[in-house]
């Protein structure tokens, strides 16, 4: 692989002695690994039904590595019923390290496509509220579908500039991930041709917007809530200095230690402009010390103060239902839905479409929405259609009318692809068709013949 020079020569004097092992590491073979989606199954139920060749990434207990040559995870089904995120396996250490736990209201504020957001919406659980953010429409897109496909409550997808957001949410989140936007020195493997666009005046731009993107984030966080700052670079202007500048210009920002084991190493203060002794507690997973691409992780504590919390935000208010809608929900509800509990849950509707925003959900005013909660369906005329989400944010129990396909089974392939399937039911209506009892979308039944309801951007082609 041929690095650019300047990068070449740059690391060379950062790393020294050890320049040599990283640069090898470009000429090995990638890892790529899947993180499991907690909310439908755990390690031991994965471990057991995998149909790939898998082993455990030591530093994340959900998260696995693949051989791309032996499988292609992306293109199984239980891909398309959610069941793993295919992410990078030292990516997935930056989730593990937010320490969320349920009932949390955490941001991410540079959240597409996902690999994060979908880490860290299933360790909050139904009492939490996840605000997934993506400043770049088209990205954010990307990212409200990963939203969908991990079926997942509790979270908001916005598409928001960090500065409009903190006018919004002074002092308002438990956590904030910010994954920062950088300059990819840990991509180059994956995509050379993140390469073309490297230079040391590229590095300086992309430290630039990070103190800035960082300054908002520190706005929002609450007094005694947790930040997290990740990169997938390794250019101390990005990672050590951007820390350093963050907590000197903001002193009740104390650096946190991160445990470094299996490889992990701490932030190294000779790359500091100060000697910040603090950014030892700081991580770097680098691709020669670990089974890896690279990533910086620093995690921070905002002093508690006497003033307390943003209390001023209010919840979102319910969007109320006329006569008809409510009819058409609840038939549809009855009909086709066991136990599904919207207690405490608000709904949203915009134009036709029925939202169930999420516990404690903030109030959303002037946000500008990709995905206000679990997309529940549409309502047409004198009846509910149900939206793909719902199939994917429930679980086989919940169907009252259920179409079971298996793995060994090819009939998944024609249903992904958008055909219809034939049944022995004599059921009319909404059917939810699952995969080894997993959800994977909606069918509707008449005539033995299930009509498909996959939707039309998501099917295969061939
Ligand atoms: C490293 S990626 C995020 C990856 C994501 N967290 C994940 O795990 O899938 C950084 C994101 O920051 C977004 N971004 C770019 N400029 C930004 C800005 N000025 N403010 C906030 N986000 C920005 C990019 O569009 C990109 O999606």
């Amino acid at each position: 692989m041929n690095l650019p020079i300047d990068f070449k020569e740059k690391m060379l004097s950062l790393l020294g002695d050890e320049a040599n092992d990283f640069f090898d590491s470009y000429t090995e073979k990638r890892a790529s690994g899947l993180r499991i989606n907690t909310n439908k199954l755990d390690a031991n139920n994965w471990e057991q039904i995998s149909p790939f060749s898998i082993e455990n990434i030591p530093f994340v207990p959900t998260g696995y590595y693949f051989n791309e040559k032996e499988d292609q995870p992306g293109k199984h089904p239980y891909h398309s019923a959610g069941l793993f995120y295919i992410q990078e396996p030292s990516a997935m250490f930056v989730g593990e390290q937010l320490d969320v736990k349920a009932g949390d209201h955490v941001l991410d504020l540079c959240a597409a496509p996902g690999g994060k957001s979908t880490h860290i919406a299933t360790r909050i659980g139904e009492n939490g509220f996840l605000m997934s953010n993506e400043i770049h429409p088209k990205r954010a897109k990307a990212l409200s579908e990963n939203i969908e496909r991990f079926g997942l409550a509790n979270t908001v997808v916005t598409n928001e500039t960090p500065e409009r957001l903190s006018k919004l949410y002074p002092n308002y989140f438990d956590k904030i991930l910010v994954d920062a936007p950088c300059s990819g020195e840990g991509m180059f493997r994956k995509d050379p041709e993140a390469m073309k666009y490297w230079s040391q005046q590229h590095v300086e731009q992309c430290a630039n917007k990070q103190r800035e993107i960082l300054s908002y984030a520190y706005k929002m966080l609450k007094p005694g809530g947790t930040l997290v700052y990740s990169t997938c670079t390794f250019s101390p202007e990005e990672n050590e200095q951007t820390i350093e500048a963050f907590v000197q210009e903001f002193p009740d920002m104390d650096i946190i230690p991160i445990h470094h084991s299996h490889g992990i190493q701490p932030g190294k203060i000779e790359w500091t402009k100060n000697q910040l002794k603090d950014i030892v507690h700081t991580a770097r997973l680098w691709p020669h010390r670990l089974r890896g691409e690279g990533h910086f992780v620093a995690k921070l504590r905002k002093q508690s103060r006497l003033e307390e919390a943003n209390e001023s935000i209010q919840l979102q208010a319910a969007t109320k239902l006329s006569k008809v809608q409510e009819r058409d929900w609840n038939d549809f509800k009855q009909n086709n839905l066991i136990h599904f509990n919207t207690d405490g849950k608000a709904f949203f509707v915009f134009k036709d479409q029925l939202f169930l925003l999420p516990r404690q959900c903030p109030q959303l005013k002037g946000v500008h929405l990709v995905r206000a909660g679990l997309h529940l369906g549409v309502f047409k005329k004198n009846r509910f259609e149900p939206n793909h989400a719902l199939a994917l944010a429930l679980s086989i129990k919940q169907g009252k009318h259920v179409h079971d396909l298996s793995s060994k089974n090819e009939e998944w392939l024609r249903y992904l692809r958008g055909e219809t399937l034939k049944t022995t039911g004599n059921h009319r209506g909404w059917v939810l068709i699952t995969i080894d009892q997993f959800p994977l979308g909606w069918s509707k039944e008449a005539n033995g013949i299930l009509k498909n309801f996959y939707p039309k951007g998501l099917r295969l082609l061939s």
